[in-house]
């Protein structure tokens, strides 16, 4: 559910609790458990003892120490890359939530609130549309309960979802319609927080309720918001196929498409296939992420050799 200096809370089929995060046999600086993580432990005692295969992580570097990597979630299947119809609308933006959502393999949906305060809703949910052929959009008045219902398929039993998203797009607003979505869970929810007021954890997974069952979950860790750019590669190749598969017919294989001769990507500009803005923000994504994922390399370097030095 959560993780504290050494402590993880944990819960299961009438259990709530707080044990230690070590594992017995630790292989690797990302087998430690995390939010969103299976963890299977003793009956008695609830000693770990080891994690269930994720089928998605979200991880970053250790802020303060590049030496560390931080886990930040596991297991999501959603991502919500939340933004409103008004002045944070920006594509670069999305793109980038985009590229992570692909590099971690979780399915994006980009969620568009404030649906009511705009005299042309559709037009952000035509440009959004437009970023990538097949990508889901929903268009929410992130108040209103009926309306973020249209996102109840996302959040069924089995199913996790995380969100991202600018400061003031309305992710908290979000969040609580879509926990206030079924009345009996929320009430659930409330008798259970009450219980755990006199602990100083964050609660940082959230169960979505609707019908006796149960719902999914909702991951809201304040690491998700500060996600970061690097060793996306994969990512960036995917939401920008189309210039990917450009470059492949450039004469020169590190064609860096400015003056070469015969380069497919400036003649796609030329003829209109390629916006030069679309091609601009590719650069810069790709830049970026080389930029950090060199930095990411340097330091894994520096540990091997300390580690070979000990
Ligand atoms: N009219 C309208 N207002 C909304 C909607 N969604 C959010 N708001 C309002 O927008 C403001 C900011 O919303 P928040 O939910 O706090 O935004 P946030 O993304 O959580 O912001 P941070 O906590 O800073 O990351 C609040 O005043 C909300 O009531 C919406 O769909 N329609
Ligand atoms: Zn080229």
């Amino acid at each position: 559910m959560s993780v504290h200096r050494g402590k993880i809370s944990v819960a299961g089929e009438g259990l709530e609790a707080s044990i230690p995060s070590i594992l017995p046999a630790s292989s690797g600086p990302e087998d430690r458990p995390t939010v969103g993580d299976w963890l299977l432990a003793e009956r008695d005692g609830l000693a770990p003892v080891r994690l269930l295969e994720r089928s998605s992580l979200f991880k970053r570097p250790a802020p303060g120490d590049d030496n560390r990597i931080q886990l930040i979630a596991a297991n999501v299947d959603t991502l919500f890359i939340v933004t409103s119809c008004n002045a944070d609308f920006n594509i670069a933006r999305i793109e980038r939530y985009l590229v992570l959502a692909r590099e971690v393999g979780v399915r994006p949906v980009v969620v568009l609130t404030k649906a009511d305060l705009s005299d042309s809703p559709a037009d952000f949910v035509e440009a959004a549309s437009a970023i990538q052929s097949g990508l889901q959009v929903e268009l929410i008045n992130g108040r209103d309960r009926q309306s973020v219902a249209q996102l109840a398929d996302f959040c069924r039993l089995g199913e996790t979802v995380a969100l991202v998203g600018s400061s003031g797009v309305g992710k908290s607003t979000l969040i609580n319609t879509l926990r206030n979505l079924d009345e009996i869970e929320t009430q659930a929810v409330r008798e259970s927080d009450g219980k755990g007021l006199h602990t100083t954890s964050v609660r940082t997974m959230h169960r979505l309720g609707s019908g006796a069952e149960g719902g999914g979950w909702l991951v809201d860790t304040p690491g998700m918001r500060e996600l970061q750019m690097s060793e996306v590669a994969a990512g960036v190749a995917e939401v920008f196929d189309d210039i990917v598969a450009l470059t492949l017919e450039c004469r020169f294989t590190n064609c860096s498409h400015s003056d070469e001769p015969a380069c497919a990507v400036r003649d796609a500009m030329e003829s209109g296939q390629l916006t030069p803005i679309r091609f601009d923000r590719w650069r810069k994504l790709s830049l970026e992420d080389s930029t950090n994922s060199d930095i990411a390399e340097a330091r894994r370097v520096r540990m091997t050799k300390g580690r070979r030095r000990r």
